[in-house]
């Protein structure tokens, strides 16, 4: 096995400088994501759940993972992060960051204001940007409040704003947005989109739509017992300043179901 890649959930040393470019200055000379031969079984399970998968996105951009519930996309996410080892195959990440993986219903201090944790957890030099991304996530009313006292969705939506204040060349989210209401999702997902358009960003999401409308390229999981275990379909990338090609849309939603 040949790994070669960021293992980081956490920032380790000194805090990055305050400049926000430094966020979206991952630089990419090769594959971001390039999994070749992966071939994995969970520890006591009968069948392997990828048996020789290959996945490969080019660039940095805004990207998901899609498929069935049960196909394997939060264990690929946690092969391509570094949290699962034990496999067979070669795992590359690029970029000068590292690759961060966050998820929903991420354990948060109960006990802690979310402004107070939020001021004490972002690295240096962020505020503007935590502000910014406060108002546009729709939390402005609820920093004085316990994460016990938010709704799942208020709790993904903080968990999604922390890792966004920290250096990252890749992010994974895995499902970041659910209980999120659909407007909310979409402003979200268009501010990230506009924020960091130099980052990677790979989204695990059950919305076709949503995938198909706002990713650049999705990466269809379709389980260790269809050749070949992944598809790789071009999404819209669809950008707040642009026109949306509905035609265009429908399309790749017939695609990614198609090759589901
Ligand atoms: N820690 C584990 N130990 C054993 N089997 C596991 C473990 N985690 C997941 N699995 C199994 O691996 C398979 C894939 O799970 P995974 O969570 O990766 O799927 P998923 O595509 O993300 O599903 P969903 O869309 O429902 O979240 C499932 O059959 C699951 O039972």
């Amino acid at each position: 096995m040949i790994l070669n890649r960021y293992i980081c959930v956490k920032q380790k040393g000194k805090p990055k400088a305050p400049n926000p470019s430094t966020l979206r200055a991952g630089s990419f000379c090769e594959q971001m994501i390039e999994c070749h031969d992966i071939t994995f079984r969970y520890p006591g399970a009968e069948a392997p759940l990828f048996d020789g998968l290959d996945v490969a996105i080019g660039t940095p951009g805004f990207h998901a993972l899609f498929g069935p519930s049960g196909a394997g996309k939060t264990s690929l996410a946690r092969i391509i992060s570094g949290d699962i080892d034990g496999f067979a195959g070669r795992v590359k990440t690029a970029g000068d960051m590292p690759c961060l993986y966050t998820f929903n219903r991420e354990r948060l201090p109960g006990w802690s204001p979310v402004g107070r944790h939020l001021e004490k957890t972002s690295p240096p030099g962020r505020q503007p940007l935590r502000d910014e991304l406060i108002d546009h996530f729709g939390l402005s009313e609820l920093m004085g409040l316990r994460y016990s006292q938010l709704s799942m969705g208020q709790c993904n939506r903080v968990n999604l704003l922390r890792y966004l204040l920290q250096d990252f060349s890749l992010l994974i989210m895995d499902e970041s947005l659910a209980n999120v209401d659909e407007p909310t999702r979409q402003t979200i997902l268009y501010k990230i989109k506009s924020l960091f358009p130099e980052a990677g960003f790979l989204y695990i999401s059950h919305n076709v739509m949503e995938v198909s409308q706002f990713c650049d390229q999705i990466i269809v999981v379709r389980g260790a017992h269809k050749s070949p275990q992944t598809a790789r379909i071009c999404g819209q990338d669809h950008r707040v300043d642009r026109p949306l090609d509905n035609t265009a849309l429908e399309r790749t939603m017939l695609e990614i179901m198609n090759a589901a």
